[in-house]
């Protein structure tokens, strides 16, 4: 007779064994006596783990009752003399191992400590199980210039993901603006960044211009550490999305700009679209090497020139390397392109709509390795973009108006993992997140700002080593 109603797994039984236990009568001083030692031991143990607050102040309690008030506050002006000391004497060192420590220390206890079990709860963190409620711990708390850092374990079932997600709503429980998640190298952690104040709230003026640009990391800008930020153009093509006004002129001429003393030298040549009818980069044509703009017909004829550059290099460069090395007899060809959609969507006339969007399809899938790059601006994330957009191997990702325009541009749950573009304020022109092929967490960075005179500086100063070829007959 076969078996029915059998399910395959392991049976939890219902009552493990008998837990059922006698009845004991306990006399009324012992449960005193033990309450009390209980209490006293809890006591000691906050005692010690609060030993900064515990410390000081059973030291100023023996010195008031030993010495007198008078030492007391002697002994207190001394100690405020020496912080202020330090600070003067050396900043970096008292901010590092004295100030942030202890307001971490402090924050700690009167803010994320205090409330942490109720924020957990009503921002969905925590979970129940076999009829107890758990939350996750929180493990560390740093503080720094701009913000707090919260290292929490994470409870069963959970991913950095579910704390990217949450990451504004708990920042707002804290009362503060902007939070951000990411994973750490062990797999049991999440840190939480909850920002005080913004670091990229300043404008970043022109960066220095390299020698010799580093094409692993060019400098277009500062991250959230005030670091300059560097951006790998080698085997890389650059999608820079946002919505009008957010900047991304910042972003292109930034770049153009770590690329300028190459552009002299005739180790990079720039071959410029401005499909808007040469606004945004007229200012820079000595920079350019060819310069194309409203005329659809010939920016399909430059592309497809660009086309065969690439083949031609492809085929010389095959058996040979796999990486081309720019030289001034064969430099690296950056094609820059203001507005994307313009040349893919807008255009009526299908044929060269078509041509367009072939020559685009041919140089971001095969240009990488023979050094043509394409980099790109885009201001409406259309569908019509969208094939183009995982060829793109980084992703920038200014203001956007609408949440579901990030992940459209950015990459699926590029969002969620922080990349907040659509709270980027009107006020905050030139800040965005970095999104990397196979890198998780998006870099918030603010890039470096060149004004019309700037432009025309670096035109003057880097001008391109042959600038007669330029397209259309636009002359500096
Ligand atoms: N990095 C930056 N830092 C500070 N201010 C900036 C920055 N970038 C741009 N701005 C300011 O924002 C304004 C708009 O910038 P920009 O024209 O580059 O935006 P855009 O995204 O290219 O807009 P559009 O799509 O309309 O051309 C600039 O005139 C300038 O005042």
């Amino acid at each position: 007779m076969p078996l029915i109603n059998v399910i395959p797994g392991d049976k939890i039984p219902l009552a493990p064994m008998n837990v059922r236990l006698p009845a004991w009568r306990v006399p009324g001083w012992l449960l005193v006596f033990w309450w009390l030692a209980r209490g006293l031991f809890r006591l000691t143990v906050l005692a010690v783990r609060y030993w900064w607050l515990t410390g000081p102040a059973a030291l100023a309690l023996w010195i008031r009752v030993e010495l007198g008030g008078l030492a007391l506050a002697g002994v207190a002006l001394t100690v405020a003399a020496g912080c202020l000391g330090w600070w003067r004497w050396h900043p970096s060192s008292w901010l590092r191992f004295g100030w942030y420590p202890l307001l971490a220390r402090v924050r700690a206890l009167v803010i994320y400590r205090r409330r942490w079990a109720s924020v957990m709860a009503t921002c969905g963190l925590a979970t129940a199980f076999a009829g107890d409620r758990y939350v996750p711990q929180l493990l560390r708390v740093r503080c720094d210039r701009y913000g707090d850092e919260l290292t929490v374990r994470l409870l069963p079932g959970q991913i950095p993901d579910d704390w990217g997600q949450a990451a504004e709503r708990l920042a707002y429980a804290f009362r503060l603006r902007t939070g951000q998640a990411r994973s750490t190298n062990r797999p049991d952690r999440v840190v939480l960044r909850l920002v005080r104040r913004d670091p990229l709230a300043e404008v970043v003026g022109p960066l220095p211009v390299a020698e010799v640009p580093d094409f692993d990391g060019l400098a277009l800008g500062v991250d959230e550490e005030g670091q300059p930020y560097r951006l790998r153009l080698s085997g890389s093509h650059v999608l820079i999305a946002g919505a009008t006004g957010s900047g991304k002129g910042s972003v292109l001429w930034s770049l153009i700009r770590a690329l300028a003393a190459g552009i002299r030298s005739g180790l990079v040549e720039v071959w410029a679209f401005d499909p808007k009818g040469g606004m945004e980069l007229a200012a820079g044509v000595p920079l350019f090497a060819r310069f194309a703009y409203d005329d659809p017909d010939s920016m399909a004829g430059v592309l497809e020139e660009a086309v065969k550059r690439m083949r031609v290099r492809a085929a010389r460069l095959r058996g040979v390397t796999r990486q081309h090395v720019p030289t001034p007899q064969d430099p690296l060809l950056v094609l820059v392109v203001d507005e994307l959609a313009a040349l893919t969507a807008y255009i009526t006339d299908r044929k060269v709509r078509d041509r367009i969007k072939e020559a685009l399809g041919l140089l971001l899938s095969q240009g990488r390795a023979v050094g043509v790059h394409v980099v790109a601006a885009l201001q409406d994330p259309r569908k019509d973009v969208l094939p183009f957009r995982d060829l793109f191997p980084t992703r920038i990702g200014l203001r956007l108006t609408e949440p579901e325009q990030v992940d459209m541009v950015l990459g699926d749950a590029a969002r969620d993992r922080g990349a907040l573009c659509d709270r980027i304020p009107e006020s905050s022109p030139g800040v965005g997140f970095v999104v990397l092929d196979g890198v998780r967490e998006p870099v918030r960075v603010r890039f470096a700002y060149l004004t019309d005179d700037d432009i025309r500086q670096l035109g003057h100063d880097y001008r391109h080593h042959s600038d007669t070829d330029t397209d259309q007959g636009v002359n500096p």
